[in-house]
């Protein structure tokens, strides 16, 4: 037997209730949010989970909800280490749109195809937009070059796999307890690889908020077993909400 991992989507973020699409925007998480995030460890609590090593990206949303998680399981002290690589994917410049209002305005088909194809990017950000994340000091060490202006989940895969490989694999096959607080997005460019999921696949899975999902691995990294804490009727509703969010008539 080798290591457990727990994937876990922020809580619910400001742009999350306004239904706007959010990427690399630094939004924090409502209170509701801090709620989830607490029942999440709360869950975590009530398993046993004894967390070694935990990974955020450098998006406030993802940084919080491990805190507030960590903090419910009195667990604050382990270490974490920060990624960019783990953050969403970008959204390019529908970052800030309200998604009903563009699948109004663009169709709902359109929108499913940015939102869910798995090779499809957004269009992109333009380079002089003061949203570029050159223009941010959390990234001033990163090749200008390597700053994605807008991404697919192909290109979201691209650089969380290898991230994956070198940072969070060896600690799993050492047998430890790993916390991966992240991002819809990047989470299912993770799931993707884990499950070797389809492209035509990881187009039907949505991530809700701060449910913790918890995979047991064998020799090798194969995975013995996968489940969401919680409870399943309240976790499919919540799934199936975030896939409405493309929606025209969502509000
Ligand atoms: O807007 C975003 O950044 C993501 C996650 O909230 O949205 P979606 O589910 O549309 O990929």
């Amino acid at each position: 037997m080798t290591g457990t991992l727990i994937l876990l989507r922020h809580g619910q973020s400001q742009w999350n209730l306004e239904n706007r699409f959010t990427g690399w925007v630094d939004v924090d998480i409502t209170p509701l949010g801090r709620l989830e995030a607490e029942a999440a460890g709360r869950l975590l609590l009530e398993q046993g989970i004894q967390i070694d090593r935990a990974f955020v990206s450098v998006l406030k949303r993802a940084i919080r909800t491990l805190w507030i998680t960590l903090d419910e399981m009195d667990q604050m002290w382990v270490p974490v280490e920060h990624s960019w690589k783990l953050n969403e994917r970008h959204y390019g410049a529908l970052q800030g749109l309200n998604k009903p209002e563009t699948a109004a305005k663009y169709g709902e088909d359109q929108v499913l195809i940015w939102r869910r194809s798995f090779d499809t990017p957004p269009p992109m950000m333009a380079e002089n937009d003061d949203g570029h994340p050159g223009k941010d000091r959390r990234y001033k060490n990163i090749p200008i070059e390597k700053l994605p202006v807008g991404e697919s989940l192909s290109m979201t895969l691209d650089r969380v796999l290898p991230y994956w490989r070198a940072q969070i694999e060896p600690h799993l096959t050492a047998g430890e307890t790993i916390l991966v607080a992240a991002h819809g997005n990047s989470i299912r460019a993770i799931v993707k690889h884990l499950d070797g999921m389809s492209e035509e696949e990881i187009t039907g899975l949505n991530i809700p908020t701060a449910v913790p999902l918890v995979y047991r691995f064998g020799e090798a990294l194969t995975v013995l077993d996968k489940r969401y804490l919680g409870d399943t009727a309240a976790i499919e509703a919540a799934a199936l909400a975030v896939a409405n969010q493309g929606k025209a008539n969502n509000e």
